[in-house]
C-alpha cells in the first residue's frame, strides 16, 4: 500500500507485466507499420513513461513527437478538455500512432483524433496502456490495448494524483 496526498492506493500491474505487455505491442506495431516510417505522438504528460518503454520495444524507423491537453483535475473529469499544443511535425500524408497513458471516457482522445484529422494525416492508430471500457463515453477505435482494466482511478507509471506518483515504475490502484 502506498500513500499519496490524502489517498490510499494498492499494486495493480507490476512493473514486469507491464514491460512484458509493452514488448508484445512493440512488436505488433513493429509488422504492422514495417513500410511506414510512422510517427509516434505521445500525449504529455501521462504517456512519457510509456512511449519511453514501448518506442524502444519498436524495431522500425519512426519519428517520435508530442503533444498536450489536459481534461483532469484531482481524481474525476471535470468535462472539459483544453487546446492542443505542441504539434510541431507536419502530419499531411503520414501515418500517425497516438500514444495514451489511458483512455477513460474517452473524451481527450476523440477531441485528439478531431484535431488530427484536420492535418490531413494518411492515417492514424491509436496505442493505450489502459483502457476502462465501462468508463467509455465517446466511441473510438482503439487499435492497441495494454490492458483493459475496472472503471477505479489508478497511479504510477506515468499517471499521476494531484500531480504526484508518475515516476512510480509500477500501477497502483486507488484502495
Ligand atoms: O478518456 P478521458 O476521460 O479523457 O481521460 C484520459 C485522459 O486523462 C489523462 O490525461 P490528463 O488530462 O489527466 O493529463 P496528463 O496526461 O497531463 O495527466 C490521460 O493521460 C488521458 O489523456
Ligand atoms: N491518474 C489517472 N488519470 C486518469 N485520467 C483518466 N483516468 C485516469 C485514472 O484512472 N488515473
Amino acid at each position: 500500500m502506498i500513500k499519496i496526498k490524502d489517498k490510499e492506493f494498492v499494486p495493480f500491474i507490476t512493473e514486469s507485466e507491464l514491460l512484458d505487455r509493452i514488448n508484445v505491442l512493440g512488436k505488433q506495431i513493429s509488422e504492422k507499420f514495417k513500410d511506414d516510417q510512422p510517427i509516434l505522438l505521445g500525449v504529455l504528460n501521462g504517456a512519457f513513461m510509456f512511449l519511453s518503454d514501448l518506442s524502444k520495444s519498436i524495431d522500425i524507423p519512426v519519428e517520435v513527437s508530442f503533444v498536450k491537453m489536459s481534461s483532469y483535475s484531482g481524481t474525476s473529469s471535470t468535462g472539459e478538455v483544453k487546446d492542443l499544443i505542441g504539434l510541431g511535425v507536419d502530419i499531411k500524408d503520414r501515418k500517425v500512432i497516438v500514444v495514451e497513458d489511458i483512455v477513460d471516457t474517452g473524451l481527450s482522445m476523440s477531441y485528439l483524433l478531431e484535431l488530427l484529422s484536420k492535418k490531413q494525416p494518411a492515417d492514424v492508430s491509436v496505442v493505450t496502456l489502459l483502457y476502462k471500457p465501462e468508463a467509455l463515453k465517446h466511441a473510438i477505435k482503439l487499435d492497441f490495448v495494454g490492458f483493459e482494466i475496472p472503471n477505479k482511478f489508478v497511479v504510477g507509471y506515468g499517471l499521476d494524483y494531484d500531480g504526484l506518483g508518475r515516476n512510480l515504475p509500477e500501477i497502483y490502484q486507488l484502495k
